[in-house]
C-alpha cells in the first residue's frame, strides 16, 4: 500500500521523469490490504479491493513482476535480483516491504489450519475452512483479531477469541471502553477467554484445539493468529542496510544508502514503526517530495504522524488516537453512559488534548483529532464544548456542516473538509466515487464513506438520492429502501426486517434500532407495537438525562398557557422533590431539573399533568403569541390556534423533533419563522412558514402558504408533517429535508394534489389516533416502573 502510493504521489508531481519497475511477492497487483476484513465479513470480494489493476501498470508504462519477490540487492553495481531471476538496475530504490504477521512459536503451531490474516491467500483460506468446519480460534483480542472473529462469524462458524491481557484491545483503549466493546461483541456472538495464555496446539496433522497454561482447552478446526506484527527487514538486512526495529530512515526516508529508500511498516522513523497506513501515505507523500525535487536541502521532512484506529467490526464504533492512557501528568473529561452504550474521554495535558477514547458514538473524532494535531490551547474552554453529549452528536444535526474547512475529514488519507469541497466545486463531481478518484478520500478504510456522502450532497446541494450511503454498517441498504422493502413486504417486526433483509449483526446498533423502531410505527401505525429498547435513553424513560445523571421533567402547557392550580403543583412537587433548579424554558413551560431517576414516576403522579415531551423524537412544543385578545396589533387568535394544534399534535412520532408557533401579527413575538412549522396572522388570513430552525443550524422558514380558516391550517399542517414522516430519513429534521428535496416538490403534493393532499391528511388521522400520554401509562404499570426506573446505572 505505502509502495504504490509513494508511485502514485511521485507521479502527481513529475508524471515523466521516472521509469519505474514494481516487483512484488505476492501474485496481485497493489490491493487494499485494510478491506480483506470487509472481504472476510462478505462485504466485498477480491476484485473489489484492487487498488490499481494491471491496466493501471500498462496506461502508466510501468513494469509489474507479481508473484516474484526480490531476493538479492546488489548496491555496488545497483542491480535487484528477482526470485525468478529478473535482473533490474535501478538508480533510486525504494523498499516498501511491509510486515509479516507474528506467529507465536508453540508446539503444534505448523499444524494444518493454523494461519495469519494478512494477505487475500489468508483470506480466502478462511473462507473455504468455514465451508467445512465449525470452530474457529482467534488468538489475540487486538484490531484485527476482532476483525477476523466478526469476519468468522459471518461465515458461520463459531468463534473464540483468545486474549493476553485482561480487557480487549488494549493497545488502543483503556479499560472501561475495553470492557464495554468485550460486552457489545459478546451480544455479537462471540466467546471470550481473558487472561488466557495459550500453551500449545493439539490435534493431528490438522489442528483440533487450545491447551492453556491454566490446564483448560477448547477445540478448534481453525487458528487464526493476529498477536502482532514483525517489520520485513529481511531482504535489506542482508542488503547491509541499518535495521533498528526496522529499517532506519531519515526524515526524507532515507536510508543509510543515499540512493535507498524506505516506506510504510518496514522503515523506522525517529525510533516509531507505523503500522496503520495514514502515516504511511504521508510517509509517501514525503518521500515522493524529495525525490521529485532538485534542491533537496529546502524540501520540509516528515515529522512523525498522531495516530489513530477504528474498529472495522459493524455495529460497534470505537476510535481510539494518541495517548489514551492517564498518566500522572494528564487529566482527562470523561462521559459513560451505560444506558446507550457510549463512552467518552479525552486526555489532556498542559492544556492540550493529547489522546481520546470513543465508544457507541464516535462522532466528534473528526474534531478531536484535529484538535490534537493542532496543538489547541482548551483552557478557556467549556469541558461540555470538548465533549458534546449524546443527544447533540447523535441528534442527527450535521457533523461535517460544522467542521472547519481544516478538520481532517479522511483521516487514512490526510483529506480535509475543505480540500473535498473545493474538489467537487472546482471539478464538478457528482458521486463518492469521483470524490475518491480525485481526492483519495474513503480510499482506504472507507470508514469516512458517509460524511463524504453528506459533504458531497451539502456541497452540490443535489438529492441525496444520488449519493446513496447505507443506513447504517450493519446493512447495505438505504433508509428509503429499508422503508420501500418494510411496506411492500409487510414487515412488522425489528427483528424480522434484519433476518430479511440479511443484516451484518444480529442485534443491529444504536443507528438502526432506533431507526428501524420509527419506520415500522410508520408503516403500520395502528398495529405495530413500539420497542422502547430500540428508542434513545431520553424516550425510553420519557424524560432528559442530565450531565450529573439526574433527569430534567417538562410537564406540557398547551400554547405556553398555564394557571394557578398547575403552578401551585409545580411547585408542591419542587419542594416535594427537592428540585434543584425551576426555569422557564425557550418553548414556553417550566423545567424541573436534578431529578432522580427513581423519583420520576411518583413525580409524574403528583403533578397529574401530561408529559410535554421535551426529550422526543415529536412534537416538542407550540409557541404562542398573547394575541388579539390582549395585543393591541393582534389580528388573529393565536393562543386559541396553538392550543387547538398543540392538542392535535401530541405524541406524534416525527423522523426528528418538531417545533412549531403562531404569532397573531408579523411582527412575529412566538418566533414563527424559525420553527419547523411556523404560523403568522396577518389581517383575515394565516400564513404557513416551514423548515426553520433556530438552533445549531440556523434558518429562516420558507412560506408554504396562505390560507383563510383555522381549520385550513390544521389540513395543511396534517399534510406536511404527514409528507415530511413519510419522506424524510430518521434524524432528519424538517429543515434538511426541505433542503434536499426541494419547497417546490412538496407543495406539489402538500397543497396541488387534492387526492394526494386528502390521503395524507386521512393517514395523519390514523397515526394520531392511537396515541396514549406515556406518564399516566407508566404511573399505571408497576412492571414498567420497575423495569425502567429502579436501575442505577448511570455515570457522566
Ligand atoms: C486485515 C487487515 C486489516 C487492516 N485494517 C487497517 C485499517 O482499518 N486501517 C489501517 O490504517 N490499517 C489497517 N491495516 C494495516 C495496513 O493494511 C498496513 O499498515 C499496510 O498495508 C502497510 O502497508 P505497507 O505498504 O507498508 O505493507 P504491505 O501492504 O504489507 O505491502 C508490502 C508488500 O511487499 C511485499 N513484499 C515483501 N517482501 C518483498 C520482497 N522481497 N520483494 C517483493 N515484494 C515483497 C509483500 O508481499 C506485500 O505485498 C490492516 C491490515 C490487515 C492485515
Ligand atoms: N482497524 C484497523 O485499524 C486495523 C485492523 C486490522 C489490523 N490493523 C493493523 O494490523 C496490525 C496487526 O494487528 P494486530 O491486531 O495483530 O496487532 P496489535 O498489536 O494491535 O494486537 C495484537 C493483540 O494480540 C494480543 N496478544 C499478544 N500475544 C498474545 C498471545 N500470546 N495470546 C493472546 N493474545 C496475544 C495483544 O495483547 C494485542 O492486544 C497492526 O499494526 C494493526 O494496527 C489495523
Ligand atoms: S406577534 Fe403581534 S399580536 Fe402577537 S404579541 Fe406580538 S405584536 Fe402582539
Ligand atoms: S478515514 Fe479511512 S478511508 Fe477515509
Amino acid at each position: 500500500m505505502a509502495g504504490i502510493r509513494t508511485l502514485e504521489e511521485i507521479m502527481k508531481q513529475e508524471p515523466n521523469r521516472f521509469q519505474f519497475v514494481v516487483f512484488g511477492e505476492e501474485n496481485h497487483p497493489n490491493y487494499n490490504r485494510i478491506l480483506l476484513s470487509s472481504v472476510l465479513q462478505g462485504d466485498a470480494n477480491v476484485n473489489d479491493i484492487v487498488l490499481n489493476d494491471y491496466k493501471w501498470y500498462e496506461q502508466n508504462n510501468i513494469e509489474l513482476h507479481v508473484d516474484d519477490p526480490i531476493v538479492e540487492v546488489d548496491k555496488k553495481n545497483q542491480i535487484v535480483i528477482s526470485a525468478n531471476g529478473v535482473k533490474c538496475s535501478y538508480d533510486h530504490l525504494i523498499f516498501a516491504t511491509g510486515s509479516n504477521p507474528f506467529m507465536l512459536p508453540l508446539p503444534g503451531s505448523e499444524k494444518e489450519g493454523v494461519i495469519a490474516f494478512r494477505n487475500i491467500r489468508d483470506c480466502e483460506s478462511m473462507i473455504e475452512t468455514a465451508k467445512s468446519y465449525k470452530k474457529a480460534a482467534v488468538i489475540g483480542g487486538g484490531l484485527l483479531g476482532l476483525e477476523a472473529a466478526r469476519g468468522l462469524l459471518n461465515l458461520g462458524m463459531e468463534v473464540d477469541v483468545i486474549h493476553i491481557s485482561d480487557y480487549l484491545m488494549e493497545r488502543q483503549l483503556d479499560e472501561d471502553a475495553g470492557k464495554m466493546l468485550e460486552k457489545e461483541l459478546k451480544k455479537q456472538g462471540m466467546r471470550f477467554h481473558l487472561n488466557k495464555h495459550t500453551e500449545k496446539i493439539i490435534g493431528g496433522k490438522r489442528v483440533k484445539g487450545l491447551k492453556f497454561k491454566d490446564g483448560s482447552s477448547i477445540q478448534a478446526d481453525l487458528v487464526v493468529m493476529a498477536v502482532g506484527i514483525r517489520p520485513n527487514v529481511e531482504l535489506a538486512e542482508k542488503a547491509g542496510l541499518d535495521i533498528g526495529r526496522a529499517i532506519l530512515v531519515d526524515d526524507h526516508m532515507v536510508t543509510n544508502e543515499k540512493n535507498i529508500y524506505a516506506v510504510g511498516e518496514c522503515a523506522e522513523h525517529r525510533g516509531i514503526v507505523y503500522g496503520l497506513v495514514a502515516p504511511l501515505y504521508e510517509q509517501g507523500k514525503h518521500l515522493a517530495a524529495y525525490l521529485c525535487s532538485s534542491e533537496k536541502k529546502g524540501v520540509p521532512g516528515y515529522q512523525g504522524s498522531i495516530v489513530y484506529t477504528q474498529l472495522k467490526v459493524s455495529g460497534v464504533d470505537v476510535f481510539s488516537a494518541g495517548e489514551f492512557m492517564d498518566t500522572e501528568e494528564t487529566k482527562s473529561i470523561r462521559v459513560h453512559d451505560e444506558f446507550e452504550g457510549v463512552f467518552k474521554k479525552v486526555v489532556v495535558r498542559d492544556h492540550q488534548i493529547v489522546g481520546a477514547v470513543l465508544f457507541g458514538d464516535t462522532a466528534d473524532s473528526p474534531r478531536l483529532l484535529s484538535m490534537m494535531r493542532s496543538g489547541q490551547d482548551i483552557s478557556e474552554m467549556s469541558k461540555v464544548a470538548i465533549l458534546p453529549s449524546e443527544s447533540n452528536s447523535a441528534s442527527g444535526e450535521s457533523v461535517v456542516l460544522t467542521m472547519q474547512d481544516d478538520e481532517t475529514i479522511c483521516g487514512c488519507n490526510g483529506v480535509t473538509k475543505g480540500d473535498i469541497v473545493s474538489a467537487i466545486k472546482d471539478l464538478g463531481l457528482k458521486t463518492v466515487n469521483e470524490v475518491k478518484q480525485c481526492t483519495n478520500a474513503s480510499r482506504s478504510c472507507g470508514g469516512c464513506k458517509p460524511q463524504v456522502a453528506e459533504l458531497l450532497a451539502l456541497t452540490t446541494g443535489e438529492s441525496a438520492a444520488d449519493v446513496k450511503e447505507p443506513m447504517c454498517g450493519c446493512t447495505k441498504y438505504t433508509h428509503e429502501e429499508v422503508t420501500a422493502s418494510i411496506r411492500d413486504m409487510g414487515l412488522t417486526h425489528i427483528r424480522e426486517v434484519m433476518n430479511v433483509l440479511e443484516w451484518s449483526s444480529d442485534a443491529g446498533c444504536s443507528k438502526c434500532r432506533p431507526a428501524l423502531n420509527y419506520y415500522l410505527g410508520l408503516v403500520n401505525p395502528s398495529m405495530y407495537i413500539d420497542d422502547s429498547h430500540s428508542r434513545f435513553i431520553n424516550e425510553r424513560v420519557h424524560a432528559n438525562i442530565q450531565k450529573d445523571g439526574t433527569f430534567s421533567v417538562v410537564p406540557r402547557m398547551y400554547g405556553g398557557v398555564t394557571d394557578s392550580e398547575q403552578l401551585r403543583k409545580i411547585a408542591d412537587v419542587a419542594d416535594k422533590y427537592k428540585v434543584r433548579l425551576l426555569k422557564v424554558t425557550g418553548g414556553q413551560r417550566i423545567d424541573l431539573l436534578g431529578v432522580k431517576k427513581e423519583d420520576l414516576p411518583s413525580m409524574w403522579k403528583d403533578l397529574g399533568m401530561r408529559s410535554g415531551y421535551a426529550y422526543g423524537k415529536t412534537l416538542r412544543t407550540v409557541k404562542t403569541c398573547v394575541g388579539k385578545d390582549f395585543c393591541r396589533f393582534g389580528t388573529q387568535d393565536s393562543i386559541g390556534l396553538g392550543i387547538e394544534i398543540e392538542k392535535k399534535y401530541e405524541g406524534l412520532n416525527t423522523p426528528h423533533k418538531v417545533k412549531m408557533a403562531v404569532s397573531a401579527c408579523p411582527r412575529n413575538c412566538a418566533e414563527s419563522g424559525i420553527k419547523d412549522v411556523g404560523i403568522v396572522g396577518v389581517e383575515g388570513a394565516w400564513e404557513l412558514y416551514v423548515a426553520g430552525n433556530g438552533g445549531v443550524d440556523l434558518r429562516g422558514g420558507e412560506l408554504l402558504c396562505k390560507v383563510k380558516t383555522s381549520q385550513e391550517v390544521i389540513d395543511t399542517i396534517s399534510a406536511f408533517l404527514q409528507y415530511y414522516r413519510e419522506q424524510a430519513n430518521y434524524l432528519e429534521r424538517t429543515s434538511h429535508w426541505v433542503e434536499r428535496v426541494g419547497l417546490d416538490s412538496i407543495k406539489k403534493v402538500v397543497l396541488e394534489d387534492q387526492k394526494e393532499r386528502e390521503a395524507l391528511i386521512e393517514r395523519m388521522d390514523i397515526a394520531l389516533e392511537n396515541h396514549k400520554d406515556p406518564w399516566t401509562e407508566i404511573v399505571a404499570s408497576d412492571e414498567v416502573q420497575k423495569e425502567l426506573f429502579e436501575k442505577k446505572n448511570v455515570t457522566v
